[in-house]
């Protein structure tokens, strides 16, 4: 951290620009203003960093792959998939990268390895012998579930049956394979200037994370530290190798801070300020004798300085405190640490050999925030530890004539950063504004201009899907969202055969609803591809093979009486977690005009929560997609050789009759045409917006006494609580909810007299939960959760409610107990006084207004 802000004070003494990270960095006088230009000659020069990549993969090139060769592993080799430990370090960092992705998530495709017995023989594809096949994924699992196979069991009890009966030809009836390869001839591209690679930062989810990510991933290259660089033996490698990982787990770590509060900026512009006296810079290095000693020995002392801050920023939010702790353990990593450089005679080594180090620092930092769960710090450390692992070939580049970072916050930022390149001294301010933006949440939605995306549109129609998809990686972090479905299955072989498939993760929303010849498919698919990332993403509180335990929490018959609240809880909120926590840019997916509906004006590029969204093959039908698959040899799900053309989730997705569209057979009982997760910004700000009174059948569970908590007052009420707080979590449509909502009421009302413990309510049918939530520690696995939050000498206690029992006073005695529990004994002759309500700092007791009482 000192590292970083050292940095800046000589970048900024010497009259350069700090927060844009421009690709031409030598020059940045001659880099243009207007950063549209940037991106139009970007969009125009596509081929610019990068070899061109043929549209197809010759077919030699495909490892051979056939329906009837689908191959699982056996019940047998479970064990064996569990002991393996060596996996590619790709995939075991993709896995630890998802905080989302549990181990159960492993559980289920593990579980899909189980075959029957009678499972006709499959075991051709020379993808089972891979390195980084499925059971790498399912060995990366540390807590594999052993119930895997045996729920899988029952799946291929159901399976068998239907895997016995006559296949269709292949390939199936319906399509006709065509002149789709020449239909869609990849058009020449124009080689273009090499910087015009900067431009894309529009994508940016978080712009002032980003901008602070390129701020931090240009420390080093900028801090002009003498010592440092001398003692490697390649000043130039050992800076700048780090940099776009740096980049990239800085920018992960300050995505997941949603809500950073004005007063963290704030905590964190001090910081910034008071970097430089906490650190001898020069000095420090210097006077260590020994490199190594050089490496190590700040560390210690950036964590101290991180937890005096953190300590002192009373007000600082958990997210903050993350974001803020995540920046200060990377710094090690940041250094151009002579013993590390030259311990490492292979750059790819020498990028990733701090890793440990930086996570570890990450940990200590984040586990003195006494804000930060532990999960947290893991998962946390996690991302650090993930980022060098997820882009050797960065790693590699970085030794070689690489190309230039692509900072994610340029477009937002590139009007401050000219600024700030006429300005230099301003910094101070800009850093500032740069805070502020981070404190505003959804800041980001105004990264990307309308009229930009209109004419992006425009050029992306002159490209191929694979150029498309080449384009989009400039653009920064980028998503596959996909079912697995054909679309998304071309897309993925699209990748592959670019080469682009290890720089694009798969995240995969499991509904717990899916066919088992989904999962089967999943499975299929993760060996045919080794280098793909998979993030499997499950309803909130639920893990793999969990079908059972949603369905006695929202009632297994909500698919059907409230398909809303269904595709809310099964797609849009695991959506908007994903897109939170993996944070890309640019998210693709397998939607086609030729689905109609909603679908039938789709654009190649379109913004989502604040994002831009790109569907590579908009313009394709669907004899396209399937005379693609069929010419490469792409894995596909064997429910669409039975007569389903898109699948979904298995109550409500029939086969389709000649004749009828493509997507006839979703949704059923519903009457829907999207399951939502491509309308969630939309619907959700909608439905924030609808007075009460208009959510229709939305049940109202009055509670007069209650502080009403949402996304917005979530810091302030229950992360800044100075009294005691019950919180409950609650959806207005769960039974269980619907009927404890009369005693949480009472509680309320009883708590309010005494005047100790304030109630609050989370609805989480209307609002999702904030990261700074889970960065707390609180956990929500089903409705309703009940807690006490508590304010001690340490920090803020989340204390679950243990009890199955909801009645009024056995919720009363345990919230009185605790209290008894956590009060200090007063000694001989002290009086005790208690203040609460409206003098109080609470903020939830000033919310609350006079219905808290002072006393005495
Ligand atoms: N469960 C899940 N997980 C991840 N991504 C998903 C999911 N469902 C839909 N999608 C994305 O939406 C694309 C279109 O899917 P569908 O036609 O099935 O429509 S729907 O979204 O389910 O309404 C779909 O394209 P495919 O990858 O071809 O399936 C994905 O990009």
């Amino acid at each position: 951290m000192v590292d970083i802000q050292s940095a800046t004070c000589k970048r900024v003494n010497q009259a350069k620009p700090v927060v844009i990270d421009l690709d031409d960095a030598e020059d940045p006088g001659a880099l243009p203003q207007d950063p549209g230009d940037d991106f139009a000659d970007l969009v125009a020069h596509p081929a610019a960093t990068r070899e061109p990549i043929p549209a197809r993969v010759p077919k030699a090139e495909i490892p051979p792959f056939t329906p009837a060769g689908r191959e699982g592993l056996t019940v047998g080799d479970l064990p064996e998939a569990l002991e393996k430990e060596k996996r590619p370090r790709d995939t075991a960092s993709a896995l630890s990268m998802s905080s989302s992705m549990t181990s159960s998530a492993a559980a289920l495709l593990g579980g899909l390895t189980a075959k029957p017995a009678d499972k006709p023989d499959t075991s051709a594809t020379p993808a089972t012998t891979r390195p980084g096949d499925s059971k790498s994924v399912l060995a990366s699992s540390t807590a594999m579930k052993s119930s895997a196979a045996s729920s899988l069991g029952a799946l291929f009890a159901k399976q068998s049956d239907a895997r016995s009966r006559k296949r269709r030809a292949w390939p199936p009836s319906r399509r006709t394979p065509s002149k789709t390869d020449e239909a869609k001839p990849e058009p020449k591209r124009v080689p273009g200037k090499a910087k015009s690679v900067l431009a894309q930062s529009t994508v940016m989810s978080s712009s002032a994370a980003g901008a602070l990510s390129g701020l931090l991933a240009k420390a080093p290259a900028a801090r002009p530290d003498g010592e440092e660089a001398s003692s490697s033996p390649d000043p130039a490698t050992a800076s700048s190798a780090p940099q776009p990982k740096r980049s990239a787990a800085a920018k992960s770590v300050l995505n997941q801070s949603t809500v950073m509060s004005s007063s963290a900026a704030g905590a964190l512009s001090g910081l910034l300020a008071k970097a430089p006296a906490a650190r001898p810079d020069g000095e420090e290095a210097s006077s260590s004798p020994d490199p190594a000693t050089a490496s190590s020995a700040p560390q210690p002392k950036r964590s101290a300085a991180a937890k005096s801050v953190l300590n002192q920023s009373t007000v600082m939010s958990s997210s903050a405190a993350g974001a803020l702790s995540g920046l200060l353990a990377k710094a090690p990593a940041a250094r151009p640490d002579g013993e590390e450089a030259s311990s490492s005679p292979d750059p790819a080594t020498a990028s990733s050999a701090p890793q440990p180090k930086r996570s570890a620092a990450a940990k200590s930092v984040l586990n003195q925030s006494t804000v930060m769960s532990s999960s947290a710090a893991g998962a946390l450390s996690g991302l650090l530890a993930k980022a060098p692992a997820a882009r050797p070939d960065e790693a590699s580049a970085s030794t070689q004539e690489k190309p230039k970072t692509v900072p994610d916050s340029r477009m937002t930022f590139s009007g401050l950063g000219a600024f700030l390149r006429r300005h230099p001294k301003k910094f101070g301010l800009g850093a500032l504004c740069l805070c502020g933006f981070a404190a505003w949440p959804g800041s980001f939605e105004h990264t990307v201009r309308e009229d930009r995306v209109k004419a992006l549109n425009e050029k992306l129609a002159q490209m191929s899907p694979t150029e498309m998809l080449q384009w989009a990686v400039k653009t920064g972090d980028v998503l596959q969202f996909s079912s697995f479905g054909p679309s998304g299955m071309v897309i993925i072989d699209m990748l592959a055969a670019s080469g682009l498939l290890e720089q694009i993760p798969v995240v995969m929303i499991d509904t717990l609803h899916l066919f088992p010849e989904t999962y089967e498919h999943v499975l299929n698919v993760t060996r045919r591809y080794p280098t793909m990332k998979l993030h499997v993403y499950y309803p909130l509180g639920f893990g793999a093979n969990e079908a059972a335990r949603f369905d006695s929490v929202h009632g297994a018959a909500l698919w059907k009486d409230n398909f809303d609240q269904y595709s809310f809880h099964t797609k849009v909120e695991p959506t908007s977690r994903a897109l939170r926590e993996l944070s890309p840019g640019l998210w693709v997916t397998g939607r086609r005009r030729s689905q109609g509906g909603a679908r039938e004006k789709l654009p190649l590029l379109e913004k989502d929560a604040g994002r831009l969204k790109m569907n590579p093959l908009a313009f394709w039908d669907l004899s396209d997609v399937w005379n693609y698959i069929h010419a490469h040899r792409v894995p596909y799900n064997v429910l669409h050789d039975r007569g389903y053309s898109s699948i979904g989730d298995v109550m409500n997705t029939r086969p389709v009759q000649d004749g009828e569209s493509e997507r006839a057979g979703r949704f059923q009982a519903s009457g829907a045409t999207e399951c939502g997760m491509h309308t969630h910004l939309a619907r959700v700000a909608a439905l924030r917006q609808k007075p009460k009174a208009q959510l229709g059948n939305v049940p109202h569970l009055p509670c007069d006494a209650c502080v009403e908590v949402d996304p917005q007052n979530f810091e302030e009420v229950v992360l800044r609580t100075q009294q005691d707080l019950l919180l409950e979590f609650y959806s207005p449509h769960c039974s269980h909810c619907v009927q404890f909502a009369p005693v949480f009421a009472a509680v309320a009302t009883r708590l309010a007299k005494d005047g100790d413990v304030i109630s609050a309510r989370f609805d989480l049918f209307r609002h999702l939960l904030p990261e700074t939530a889970s960065q707390a520690g609180i956990q929500v696995s089903a409705f309703p959760t009940l807690i006490l939050v508590r304010r001690s000498k340490t920090g803020l206690k989340v204390l679950p409610y243990p009890k199955w029992r909801r009645d009024l006073s056995s919720v009363l005695n345990w919230v009185k107990e605790q209290a008894a529990s956590a009060k200090p004994k007063a000694r001989p002759g002290e009086s005790k006084t208690v203040v609460t309500g409206l003098n109080t700092s609470s903020s939830a007791a000033a919310l609350l207004g006079g219905m808290v009482q002072a006393k005495k």
